[in-house]
């Protein structure tokens, strides 16, 4: 499965839980379309290539398609998360309720410095010596890198020493797994995100379009 579909069916499962708490048991290709900026078109074709079952003029059944693409997805109860780095991005995400709903957990901070610590908040924050052993407990997969760029990679080799799988890096330095994905013997995802790089390429594509060269739609 490429990652674009993955991306769409994990959009998919979150209307679906949206539709679902409003009460809803039926969805269209179109309301799925229209949600998340693809073509009905492309939602049925999603489905069909996974065998998800539904018909043009009635539907899908919410419930059984969420059934369908939690295991498609391999949905996991324990989405249990760390954040690494709890200055100013990642204090924010701790203080995000919103993933509650959505399963994830931010078990702990870990930070370099003494004065962040702090084991009597909700979500505790202790010193990064205690990572591994809190990874190993705790059952941790995934990790999310918030340090300055120049501490990154040293953060990333040891989550990845721990055991962690998958890495979703907000510092602006390009991280990867040793070897490329696919061969690397720890087999972990990263996911780098870059806000700047982002914002960046939305104007790029604003003015590759004003200027009548091109439209983008990615
Ligand atoms: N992805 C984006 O779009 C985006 C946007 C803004 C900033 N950033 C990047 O996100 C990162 C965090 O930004 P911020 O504004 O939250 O920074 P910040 O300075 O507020 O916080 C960084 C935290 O990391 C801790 N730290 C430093 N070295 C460490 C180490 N080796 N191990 C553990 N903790 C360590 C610091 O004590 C601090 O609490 C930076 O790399 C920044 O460039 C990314």
């Amino acid at each position: 499965m490429n990652k674009e579909l993955i991306l769409r069916l994990t959009k998919y499962k979150r209307i679906l839980s949206k539709l679902k708490a409003l009460g809803l048991e039926r969805v269209f290709s179109n309301n799925l379309g229209d949600a998340i900026g693809v073509s009905p078109a492309l939602v049925r074709k999603d489905f069909s290539n996974l065998n998800l079952p539904g018909n043009k003029r009635g539907g899908y059944n919410i419930d059984e398609l969420t059934e369908r693409l939690d295991r498609v997805l391999g949905y996991d109860e324990n989405q249990n998360v760390i954040i690494v780095g709890c200055g100013r991005i990642g204090t924010a995400l701790m203080r995000f309720d919103e993933f509650h709903h959505e399963g994830i957990r931010i078990k702990a901070g870990f930070d370099a410095s003494p004065e962040n610590v702090d084991n009597s908040t909700e979500i505790p924050v202790y010193p990064l010596e205690k990572l591994p052993e809190f990874v190993k407990e705790n059952d941790i997969r995934v990790g999310i890198i918030a340090v300055p760029d120049s501490a990154a990679s040293q953060v990333f080799d040891l989550m990845v020493s721990a055991g962690i799988k998958g890495i979703l890096n907000f510092a602006a330095v390009e991280l990867k797994c040793a070897g490329g994905d696919k061969d690397c013997p720890a087999n972990c995802t990263v996911h780098n995100v870059n806000i700047g790089l982002e914002i960046e390429h939305l104007f790029y594509q604003l003015n590759l379009t004003e200027s009548g060269i091109g439209c983008e739609d990615t």
